[in-house]
């Protein structure tokens, strides 16, 4: 008789065997995964600067591999567009295409892989401040999210925003001595400061406390509406009629429209009754009776505080070292005097030379300059020497604490946006990206398991 099989045996085989093979590609599979080299090394963010005069689009990275805490985001690359979104009123569509090209630009910039999980904020500021329009916005929203991006919103930036991002930007990377920032845009303008005299009893509205690097600061910041450097020329325009400017060179005539001239809330309650459609604007060139119509658009008669910098707003004391970018930096630049150790007194002189310039002259001095940055260089010059001294309270002594600055350490611009993306990511603290698929104990358990498994079935 035929010896009987047992059943038992074969199928014990076939299931010692099928255990045996998925152990050995689960213990592959864990290896392959735990063990992957990581493909991507950056991770990135995009905030959109939507200025009164220009919108800029920045790209920020930083290693995705280890954690933030040190400060590490850099500016990889940056595109600008002019004019401002909130020059598009009229035809709010057009802002929305505005933006395009500098979009594509920065799909580029970005590795594909990398696109959907990129945070992307667009922040207004004082243009949108004075127009406030939804349409704009809507049409600003709707092209953005066409892009791959995460559409993290646009909204309009506080005054106290603006000043206390810019202030996180400039100390960002830096932790010599916290120094304060000073930007000149065309609509606004921000002084942000530490000082041991606030501690924002007296003003509760111009304080922001921060955390940067384990320390708190209590910041006093203030923005001032109306007073970048394009709405006080404005302001300046629309005082007692300029027949003849002392804030444009000699020689300088050109007809202008007084709606143009009006089309601002800083301005428009000023406007007299029954103007001519258009008036003669004529420079003169005269650096002190500039500063006297400056002067004039400050209001110093009151102050219920202790001290006020000007129009009644409250300022402590002055501390420390400041970074002033934005026009600050723009108008020195022009000036060659962006080195702060030049005395006052000279740098007043070389403004007041170049505000007595004929027109004429000035152009064939510098046919590298767009002309309608050219011909406000006087007023600029003015304002901002002014808006420093009259305003702020620098002397001749503390001038030289003033550091006009472009660029970062490492390449960022000086600006708000920096500061923004950090805050709203919550680079400080950070996360910590990256991590390989299992806890190492997991993965050591997990390993040690199947090996266990493996060795049994083997000798079984
Ligand atoms: N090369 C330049 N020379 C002088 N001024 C400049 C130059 N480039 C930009 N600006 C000025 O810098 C200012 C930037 O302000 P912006 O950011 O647009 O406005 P805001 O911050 O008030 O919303 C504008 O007044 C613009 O005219
Ligand atoms: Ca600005």
């Amino acid at each position: 008789a035929m010896k009987e099989k047992n059943p038992w045996h074969k199928s014990g085989i076939v299931i010692v065997a099928v255990i045996a093979v998925v152990a050995v590609v689960a213990l592959v599979v864990v290896f392959v995964v735990q063990n992957m080299p990581l493909p991507q090394k950056y991770k990135y963010g995009i905030v959109l600067d939507a200025g009164s005069s220009h919108t800029t689009v920045f790209i920020y990275e930083w290693p995705a591999e280890k954690d933030n805490n040190t400060g590490r985001a850099e500016q990889k690359h940056s595109c600008n567009v002019k004019p401002g979104i909130s020059s598009y009123a009229g035809t709010p569509w057009k802002a929305g295409q505005s933006l395009r090209e500098c979009m594509r630009e920065a799909e580029k910039n970005i590795p594909k892989q990398r696109h959907a999980q990129t945070p992307l904020y667009l922040g207004a500021t004082a243009g949108m401040r004075l127009l406030a329009s939804d349409e704009v916005f809507r049409a600003v929203s709707e092209t953005l999210q066409t892009f791959p991006f995460s559409y993290q919103g646009a909204r309009i930036l506080s005054g106290q925003e603006e000043g206390a991002f810019g202030w996180v930007t400039v100390n960002y990377l830096d932790d010599r001595l916290k120094q304060g920032a000073l930007d000149l845009g065309g609509a606004s303008t921000q002084i942000s400061f530490v000082s041991k005299m606030f501690d924002g009893s007296e003003s509760p509205g111009n304080s922001v406390t921060f955390r940067l690097y384990g320390n708190d600061y209590n910041l006093y910041t203030h923005s001032f509406l109306c007073y970048g450097k394009d709405q006080a020329l404005k302001m300046a325009l629309s005082g007692p009629p300029a027949i003849r400017d002392p804030c444009f060179h000699p020689e300088y005539v050109e007809t202008k429209e007084y709606s143009k001239l009006y089309d601002s809330p800083c301005v428009s309650d000023r406007k007299p009754q029954g103007a001519p459609a258009f008036f003669q604007h004529t420079g003169i060139g005269n650096f002190q009776q500039c500063q006297d119509v400056v002067r004039s658009l400050f209001n110093f008669s009151q102050c219920k505080y202790s001290q006020c910098s000007l129009n009644g707003v409250y300022q402590p004391p002055l501390q420390g070292v400041f970074g002033a970018f934005s026009a600050y930096y723009y108008i020195m630049d022009f000036f060659n005097l962006t080195d702060t150790s030049i005395p006052l007194d000279t740098v007043k002189e070389r403004i007041a030379r170049f505000c007595a310039t004929p027109w004429q002259q000035v152009k064939q001095q510098n046919p590298g300059i767009k002309l309608k940055y050219l011909v406000g260089y006087c007023f600029a010059g003015t304002y901002l020497l002014t808006l420093l001294t009259d305003g702020y309270n620098f002397t001749s002594e503390t001038y030289s604490n003033i550091k006009f600055i472009h660029k970062q350490i490492k390449g960022s611009d000086a600006g708000w946006t920096l500061g923004y993306m950090l805050n709203l990511t919550n680079m400080i603290p950070a996360e910590a990206p990256n991590e390989p698929p299992l806890p190492y104990a997991g993965y050591v358990v997990i390993v040690t398991v199947i090996i266990i498994l493996l060795v049994v079935l083997f000798l079984f």
